[in-house]
């Protein structure tokens, strides 16, 4: 049995990850840390885990991380993770890092957008970012994921099929998205007071979004060709799910059946993206705590523009489902190993 180790278990993403891990047959929940909550068992802070056996809140120790876990899952905020995995993976341990602490190549892009300290450079370039589907080899071989954000899993997916293609020009992306309010995390603030968001829809960080520079750097590194996206996030009222709606201008005819196979093909071997039929309107709910991301390609003919409609559960394929898909990779399990495989639904 693989030994998990989980700090921030008292967040959405530790959570999700406890809900998929503890019904994984070749893991054992060992450890859940909190840097608030320590000797506390997890019920105290979570109700809906009373009486699974889950082990009791310990304090963050890196050593303890590293010898006690065949591998530690990071759901922390940004800068939790820059400084201790460095310190878990050099002690023998493996890392997952669900934030965005490893995914950007450059320190200095990070700090711009991250407002934070950057990972020394040496152990960025030692992570591999954990786009599964793309990145699989590397991921594999890898003792530090660093887990790809909510809103450039879904934009990415979507994207990467015809920006390699050169079939759009590369300047003219556009990715709007909207998503649920998980996606913020359970901290409380006015950002998610229910009297403000409800019945409401706003977007947010328009031209400063910490995810812009994530998707502009893994189109330009799988594509070749230097790459700028326009990227809108919003806030709707519910509690998971991201539709990212994308158009890119297409440099020459191409049928809407040629980019239909062109996504085919792409994603014939992955059994988590799902390219649904021609016409298709993906919803969100139809991914509901699932790891699937649901793709639709659309044609414009009149404009000559291609639209991509590209729907994940925020918390599963975004986050939690996404690191376990790593996991199973780097452990040589089958992929889909405690996994969903059908969406909650309705
Ligand atoms: N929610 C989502 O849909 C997604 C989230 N992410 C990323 O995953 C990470 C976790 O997100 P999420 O679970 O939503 O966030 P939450 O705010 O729900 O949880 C974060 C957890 O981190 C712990 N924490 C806070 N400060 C520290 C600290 N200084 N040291 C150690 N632990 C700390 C807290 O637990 P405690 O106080 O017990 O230590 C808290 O429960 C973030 O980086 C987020 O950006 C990525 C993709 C999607
Ligand atoms: C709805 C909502 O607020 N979503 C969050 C998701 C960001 C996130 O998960 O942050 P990192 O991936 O950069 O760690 C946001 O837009 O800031």
């Amino acid at each position: 049995m693989i030994r998990v180790g989980i700090v921030g278990a008292t967040g959405y993403g530790g959570a999700e990850l406890i809900r998929l891990l503890a019904g994984h047959p070749q893991v054992r929940i060992a450890n859940l840390y909190s840097s608030s909550s320590q000797g506390e068992p997890l019920d105290q802070v979570f109700p809906h885990v009373y009486d699974l056996g889950l082990p009791a809140l310990s304090a963050i120790d890196a050593e303890h991380l590293s010898k006690e876990n065949d591998v530690v899952f990071f759901a922390t905020p940004a800068g939790v993770s820059a400084k201790l995995s460095p310190q878990v993976v050099e002690l023998g341990g493996k890392v997952i890092d669900l934030s965005g602490d490893f995914r950007l190549e450059s320190p200095a892009v990070y700090q711009e957008w991250y407002k934070k300290e950057a990972a020394p450079e040496t152990w960025i370039k030692r992570a591999v970012y954990g786009l599964t589907e793309w990145n699989k080899e590397q991921v594999a071989g890898a003792s530090l994921i660093a887990n790809p954000g909510c809103y450039p899993t879904a934009a990415l997916l979507a994207l990467l099929p015809l920006a390699k293609s050169g079939w759009v020009a590369a300047d003219s992306w556009i990715v709007d998205a909207k998503s649920g309010v998980s996606g913020a995390g359970r901290g409380v603030s006015l950002g998610v007071h229910y009297s403000e968001i409800n019945e409401s829809i706003h977007a947010y960080k328009v031209g400063s979004h910490q995810h812009t520079p994530e998707i502009e750097q893994e189109i330009t590194r799988q594509s070749g060709a230097e790459t700028t996206i326009q990227f809108t996030p919003h806030l709707v009222p519910m509690t998971r799910g991201i539709l990212a709606t994308a158009y890119g201008k297409l440099t020459n005819e191409v049928s809407q059946a040629q980019i239909q196979e062109l996504y085919a093909s792409a994603y014939a071997d992955q059994l988590f993206v799902r390219i649904r039929p021609a016409g298709s309107h993906p919803r969100t709910k139809e991914v509901y705590g699932s790891n699937y991301c649901d793709i639709a390609v659309h044609v414009d003919e009149r404009t000559g523009r291609v639209i991509l409609l590209s729907v994940i559960d925020n918390v599963v394929k975004g986050a939690a489902g996404q690191a376990i898909h790593n996991m199973n990779v780097m452990f040589e399990l089958p992929e889909t190993m405690g996994l969903p495989l059908v969406p909650l639904f309705p």
